[in-house]
């Protein structure tokens, strides 16, 4: 609703001029009946409400003007208290009509016959004439009100700008900047006294080109006053198909590469350098595990838990061309069943109860271009395995609640402590999937194998460990070593470095680590399991034994299928047992 109170000295001068031309009085009130301009006696007399104004509320509410004659006995003038008294000899009120809205009244009052007989005489064309004046007030609270709104909006839009983390800045047709945000004054170190031209800040022939002709751009360009690397977009902006300016924006290159990173690569960067081991067992795995790495190749790491399967695969990606991308690490076995289809494939809006708005991008997305990290898949549902294979075959990924299939570029390491080969035979794994994840078997060897390991793997614990706990320890007396050589280490290096963590915090002043202080459980390895331990070697050599048998008996290259028959194993556990125990190709084992 427009308000004359808005522009009151507008509406004030506008009384002057109408009286000054008429030689009559005049009063112009709100819609509210608050007289806001007044000349003669109703000068003193503005900002109040008008207690006599029956006539004016009658042309408030109908919208008709109004010409009196003879105040006080007009019948609009009965409910009047001043009815009698009053100093008025005429009076012609007209409306001031928005639209369907009326917003005012103007009033010519004469107070003597001079002014009455001007007024009645020219009445027709006093009230064309203040039609007129009302027009003009309309037109100027109208233009007011626009003008308000605009500052409104100028500001909005000038308090957004200041909240983007972009730098902008609004370009006229004359390459001048008009406008520019918080942040693009920092990037460029704009004098906000001066008055610049692009050019003085951006210093690429292209990108002004590109302004003066009216043509998008997008490209690195350097600041001229700031030694910052900034990406460009420029956007025309047109008007009726001619050019008006440009709105380019900026963005800190080292800014953007920041982000990237964050949000997309792990702050975790494994190099095989971290995996501690000098085994021959883990030289050769490192080995292999370098050679692969380059590659597309998916692959699959088994081996106990703690031994660094996760390291192992961190330390892949970190050494292929993947690196600058996503490592995403998904532990299959941690994640309810219900939860792990969208958690991997993501899901559309509304596809279930309590799907988030916008729907969710899925673990494969996030790690498009990257590597996923399928941890313990051997707990993976059958029901996903097949969904899994699809993705391994199509390298197309669908979002849960749509038939959309995206496109994708993810290299799948897979990884587990349970033995697959077995899972297949009794049917919890599906053969399709094994094999295609089994392209490249990497096999991380228990600690219990690899003694050769364990007391650098001590050491590197005790430095860190002393480090993080910022306290001085010795060392680790001989008898303390031989004794960590020998406990079997079900839970491997995890569990040496919670060992070792634990021997720090309880080691005394700066004294070397001594067998007392060793955790009990090491000390005192059950016999059940010293038996188990012996008995897991027999087996081994009753294996290797078997698997030399049976290979000596098809004796030829190539029919290592029937070895695999006759010993009750798949081809590839076969293959991979052949390397374990490292048995010769063209051996003749008897
Ligand atoms: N060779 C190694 N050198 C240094 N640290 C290692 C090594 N192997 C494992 N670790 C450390 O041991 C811990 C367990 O490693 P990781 O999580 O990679 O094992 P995992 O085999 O994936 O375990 P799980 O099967 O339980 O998921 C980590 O802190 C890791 O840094």
């Amino acid at each position: 609703m427009y308000n004359l109170r808005d522009i009151k000295s507008t509406v004030q001068q506008t009384a002057d001029a109408i009286a000054a031309a008429l030689k009559i009085e005049v009063e112009i009130a709100d819609a509210d009946l608050i007289r806001v301009a007044g000349t003669g006696k109703y000068k003193s007399r503005c900002g109040y409400p008008m207690d006599d104004g029956f006539v004016y509320g009658h042309v408030m509410k109908t919208g008709v003007p109004v010409i009196i004659d003879n105040p006080g006995f007009n019948e609009l003038c009965q409910p009047c208290p001043c009815r009698g008294n009053c100093l008025e000899y005429a009076e012609v009120a007209i409306p001031i009509r928005s639209e369907d809205q009326i917003i005012g009244v103007i009033g010519l009052v004469s107070f003597d016959e001079e002014q009455t007989k001007r007024l009645m005489d020219n009445k027709q064309s006093l009230l064309l004439f203040l039609e007129k004046m009302a027009d003009l007030l309309v037109g100027k609270v109208v233009e007011n009100q626009q003008n308000h709104e605009r500052e409104l909006l100028t500001n909005q839009l000038l308090t957004v700008l200041n909240l983007l983390h972009d730098g902008i800045l609004l370009i006229n047709d004359q390459q001048q900047v008009t406008h520019f945000n918080t942040h693009a004054g920092k990037l460029l170190d704009i004098d906000a006294e001066q008055e610049q031209a692009l050019y003085q800040l951006l210093d690429d022939k292209k990108l002004w080109k590109a302004v003066e002709r009216g043509e998008t751009f997008s490209g690195p360009i350097q600041g001229k006053r700031v030694a910052t690397q900034l990406y460009c977009d420029v956007v025309p902006i047109t008007n009726n198909g001619s050019f008006e300016g440009a709105v380019v924006t900026l963005k800190d290159i080292q800014q953007i590469k920041k982000l990237v990173k964050e949000a997309t690569v792990s702050e975790i960067e494994t190099h095989f350098s971290q995996i501690i081991g000098n085994s021959s067992k883990m030289n050769e795995l490192k080995t292999m595990a370098l050679r692969v790495a380059p590659s597309k190749a998916t692959l699959l790491i088994q081996g106990e838990s703690g031994t660094g399967k996760e390291l192992l695969a961190r330390a892949i990606h970190q050494s292929s061309n993947r690196k600058g991308h996503a490592f995403i690490a998904i532990n299959c076995g941690a994640i309810p069943e219900n939860l792990l289809e969208s958690e991997l494939f993501g899901y559309e809006e509304g596809s279930f109860t309590g799907a988030r708005r916008g729907g969710k991008l899925g673990k494969f997305e996030l790690a498009h271009n990257g590597t996923i990290f399928l941890d313990e898949i051997g707990d993976m549902p059958l029901h996903l395995q097949v969904k899994i294979l699809r993705v391994l075959q199509e390298r197309r990924v669908e979002r849960v609640g749509s038939n959309r299939s995206i496109p994708l570029d993810v290299r799948v390491i897979a990884a587990t402590h349970r033995d697959l080969d077995e899972m297949v035979k009794s049917g919890e794994f599906r053969e399709d999937l094994f094999y295609r994840l089994n392209v490249i078997p990497l096999t991380i060897p228990p600690l219990r194998e690899r003694q050769e390991d364990i007391p650098i793997l001590i050491q590197f614990y005790l430095d860190h460990y002393s480090t993080v706990t910022d306290k001085v320890v010795r060392g680790i007396t001989p008898e303390a070593i031989e004794i960590l050589t020998h406990y079997p280490w079900p839970g491997n290096v995890r569990e040496m470095g919670n060992v070792i963590e634990y021997c720090v915090t309880m080691v005394v002043g700066e004294d070397n680590i001594t067998p007392d202080i060793l955790p009990k459980r090491v000390k005192t390895e059950p016999k059940a399991e010293i038996e188990a331990k012996n008995l897991s070697l027999n087996l081994k050599i009753l294996e290797r034994e078997a698997i030399m048998k049976a290979l000596t008996l098809v004796d030829a290259e190539g029919h290592k299928d029937d070895a695999a028959k006759l010993l009750g194993i798949s081809r590839a556990t076969l293959y991979r047992k052949i390397k374990d125990y490292n048995i010769g190709e063209n051996k003749t084992f008897f």
